[in-house]
């Protein structure tokens, strides 16, 4: 079923005690606008909604984490994967067609993730009754009792709630493990670490279990658990006169300032080795634009001024390689015509370049 008129006064008018939406959209961005919008907009006091979702390849961090220390940037870069951060606490997954998520809003008095787990579960057991798919202290859910097949995250308003969860039904494993191992060396900070899991699909269990199978069957059982009966409503958050504001919510969830930006403060203490000189290198970085930049370079084989202009050029720069690039090109533009000097120059700033 498809919508004409708003969300809002849709829900509002015809969905009293609960409704369950389904998202068409693959892109990340907009559908974490969706339930900024949702939880944002309708009212749940007196009804419950159940968003359903599945993104292209994508990684997602929590709120308070540090993408340097969650995940392969460079490697993300090379194969198109964007990174998101969402609202919510937690740490980092990886998402893509083969995993679903699932976003239960409430009231704050009615959040209970335990029972929203709980509607998974009994899905999953009403499709396979053998599936050995347990919820544990920490709100995953595990399957075998070792493997993570879901992990939880909620945000809690001042009235209204909502926590999400993932499932892994045939997501690919080997580039979910590639793109979760940071590449990034030295780095100080107090982020939220994430809590890596042995992961599993349902696939991997069960082959002729599919997404859309399960998704029909979370919808049945949440309809069944809070006594609805409506059918499975689409919302496109593409479409704005649905959701007015909503371009500008994921508009907003794309900016550099929101994902690197919203960076807790860190620091990097690393060292490597330049023609056999060995460089000790610090920065500061807060909302992800560097700070303090110092390095040690050994007097006999570079002069400290060197790298002293380099860590001045840097500070007030984003820590992202395509601008430190840009300052290092500039740099090396005024440097030095000695060929050895400039060469070894050269080399210094993009061991620096190579480390942000
Ligand atoms: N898609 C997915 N599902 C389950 N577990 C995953 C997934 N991707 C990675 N992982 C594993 O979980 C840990 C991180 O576990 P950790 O417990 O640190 O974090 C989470 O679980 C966060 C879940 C957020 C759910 C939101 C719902 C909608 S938008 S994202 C990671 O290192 C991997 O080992």
């Amino acid at each position: 079923m498809r919508l004409s008129s708003t969300l809002k006064t849709y829900l509002e008018d015809f969905c009293k005690p609960g409704v369950i939406l389904k998202s068409p959209s693959t892109d990340i961005f907009q559908n974490l606008a969706l339930e900024d919008w949702i939880h944002q907009h309708i009212d749940v006091q007196t009804r419950r909604v159940l968003l359903l979702w599945r993104n292209d390849s994508a990684v997602v961090i929590g709120r308070h984490q540090n993408p340097w220390q969650e995940c392969n940037l460079p490697m993300m870069r090379k194969l198109g994967i964007p990174l998101a951060r969402r609202r919510s606490g937690g740490g980092t997954v990886y998402h893509d067609l083969g995993n679903i998520n699932l976003t239960f809003f409430t009231s704050k008095k009615n959040y209970d993730r335990r029972r929203n787990l709980g509607v998974v579960t009994g899905a999953l057991k009403d499709l396979r009754p053998d599936l050995d798919v347990v919820a544990t202290d920490r709100f995953d859910i595990v399957l075998n009792g070792d493997y993570k097949i879901s992990g939880t995250a909620a945000k809690l308003g001042r009235t209204a709630a909502y926590h999400h969860c993932t499932l892994l039904c045939s997501s690919n494993r080997p580039l979910l493990s590639l793109v979760l191992q940071s590449n990034c060396k030295g780095i100080k900070s107090n982020a939220t670490p994430s809590v890596p899991s042995p992961v599993k699909n349902l696939m991997d269990e069960d082959p002729s279990l599919e997404a859309t199978d399960i998704m029909e069957a979370i919808a049945s059982r949440y309809n069944a658990e809070f006594g609805f009966d409506g059918p499975i409503i689409t919302v496109d958050p593409s479409v704005e006169d649905l959701m007015p504001g909503i371009h500008d919510m994921a508009a907003e969830l794309k900016t550099w300032e929101w994902v690197y930006g919203r960076t807790p403060k860190f620091s990097i203490c690393t060292s490597f080795t330049v023609e056999g000189a060995n460089v000790a290198l610090d920065m500061d970085i807060k909302n992800g634009v560097v700070e303090k930049c110092a390095m040690d370079v050994p007097q006999q084989w570079l002069l400290p001024e060197v790298g002293q202009q380099l860590g001045s050029a840097l500070t007030g720069v984003r820590f992202c390689p395509s601008e430190a690039a840009a300052v290092v090109a500039a740099l090396m533009r005024t440097s030095s015509q000695d060929p050895d000097l400039a060469r070894k120059t050269r080399r210094l700033y993009e061991s620096v370049v190579a480390v942000i």
